[in-house]
C-alpha cells in the first residue's frame, strides 16, 4: 500500500471533479487506501474563467489544461485527472500520460424536451451546441435546422434548453453518466451516424516523466484496451494537427487484437467532408491512426484542412 500522501489535481466544474473522484475512488479500491490519504487541489484554467466565447475564437491550444499542468510540473500535486477530450496531443517536456481509465459510453446524447431524435426535429427548430464537431455534424445531416453557439458547462447548458434558448441540445453520455444526470438523456445517437470527438469518454492521468513512485500506483487502475483506442485516435488528430475545438471525429474499436478506426473531418457548415476507415492490429495502434491521417490528408485536399484549422 502506498504510505505516500497522494495530491490529485483537476479542475473545479462538477465534470472534472466526479472525474477526480472516480480516479480516487479505484486508487482506493486497488490498494486498500482510504480517502484521507488523498488531497483533491482544484485549479482554475483559462478554459474556466472565460465563459462569454465559443472557445474556438479563444484559441491557442490547453485551454483546460495548461495551469494543471504547471501545477504538475512544480510538484504541487502528483497527478492530474483530464478528459482525454479536452487533452492536447501534445504535452510539455517532462509530462506524459501515464494511464488511462477503463472508457465510458463514447456517444453523443440528443437532449429536448420537445423532439425525441434529432431526425424528428422539424425544418428551422433550434440546436444549441458550443462544439464545431457537433456544429457541423449537425448542419451535415440536417441542413434545414439553425444551429447556435453557447457556452458554458454541462448544468449550464442544460438550463439554457429549459430557458428555451434552443430547442435541443448535445452533450457527451459519458459526462452526464459521471454526473449522475444521465435521465435527462432523451436519447443516444449511434456513432454510425454521429462520430464522437477524439477521446470522448475516456478519463486520462498525467503524471511527471520519472516519477516512478506514482506511475507504479496508477499502473494498477490503467485500462490497456483504452489506451490502445487512444493512441490511434490521438495520432489521428494529432497529426492533422487538430484539437477539440476543430471539426474532426475519430473513432476506434478494438475486437480481440484487431483495431478499427473511423475518422471524419467536416467544414463548420457540413457541407463538405470526408470520411476514412482504416483497420489492423492493436499493436499498431498508433500507426493505424497516423495513416488514416494521411490518407484523408489526401481525399480532402490541402484547402479543404486550411479552411477547417483557421475556423
Ligand atoms: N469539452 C467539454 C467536455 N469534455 C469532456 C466532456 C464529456 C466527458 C467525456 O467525453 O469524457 C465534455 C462535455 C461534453 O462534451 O458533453
Amino acid at each position: 500500500m502506498p504510505s505516500k500522501f497522494v495530491k490529485i489535481g483537476t479542475r473545479g466544474s462538477k465534470l472534472a471533479l466526479a472525474q477526480a473522484y472516480e480516479t480516487r475512488q479505484r486508487l482506493m479500491d486497488a490498494h486498500g487506501m482510504s480517502e484521507d490519504q488523498f488531497e483533491i487541489v482544484v485549479i482554475k484554467t483559462t478554459g474556466d474563467m472565460i465563459l462569454d466565447r465559443p472557445l474556438s475564437e479563444v484559441g491557442g491550444k490547453g485551454l483546460f489544461t495548461k495551469e494543471i499542468e504547471e501545477a504538475l510540473l512544480d510538484g504541487r500535486i502528483d497527478l492530474a485527472v483530464h478528459s482525454s477530450k479536452d487533452m492536447p496531443t501534445v504535452l510539455p517536456d517532462g509530462l506524459e500520460i501515464s494511464t488511462f481509465l477503463p472508457r465510458e459510453d463514447v456517444r453523443d446524447a440528443f437532449i429536448s424536451n420537445k423532439y425525441k431524435t434529432l431526425a424528428e426535429m422539424p425544418e428551422g427548430a433550434v440546436v444549441g451546441t458550443s462544439s464545431l464537431r457537433r456544429q457541423a455534424m449537425v448542419k451535415k445531416l440536417r441542413p434545414d435546422l439553425e444551429v447556435i453557439t453557447y457556452r458554458g458547462n454541462v448544468q449550464t447548458r442544460l438550463e439554457k434548453l429549459e430557458k428555451g434558448v434552443a430547442d435541443a441540445t448535445l452533450l457527451a453520455c459519458a459526462g452526464l453518466r459521471r454526473l449522475g444526470e444521465a435521465q435527462v438523456i432523451t436519447s443516444a445517437i449511434e456513432v454510425e451516424d454521429f462520430l464522437p470527438a477524439v477521446g470522448q469518454g475516456a478519463i486520462c492521468i498525467e503524471s511527471r516523466v520519472g516519477d516512478e513512485e506514482t506511475r507504479s500506483m496508477l499502473a494498477a487502475i490503467h485500462h490497456a484496451e483504452t489506451e490502445s483506442a487512444l493512441l490511434c485516435e490521438r495520432a489521428f488528430l494529432g497529426a492533422l494537427d487538430g484539437s477539440c475545438r476543430t471539426p474532426i471525429a475519430g473513432l476506434a474499436k478494438l475486437d480481440g487484437d484487431q483495431l478499427s478506426f473511423t475518422g471524419l473531418v467536416l467544414l463548420p457548415d457540413g457541407t463538405e467532408y470526408h470520411t476514412i476507415e482504416k483497420s489492423g492490429s492493436v499493436s499498431d495502434a498508433a500507426e493505424i491512426g497516423l495513416a488514416a491521417a494521411n490518407e484523408i490528408r489526401t481525399k480532402a485536399g490541402q484547402a479543404f484542412f486550411d479552411a477547417i484549422l483557421s475556423v
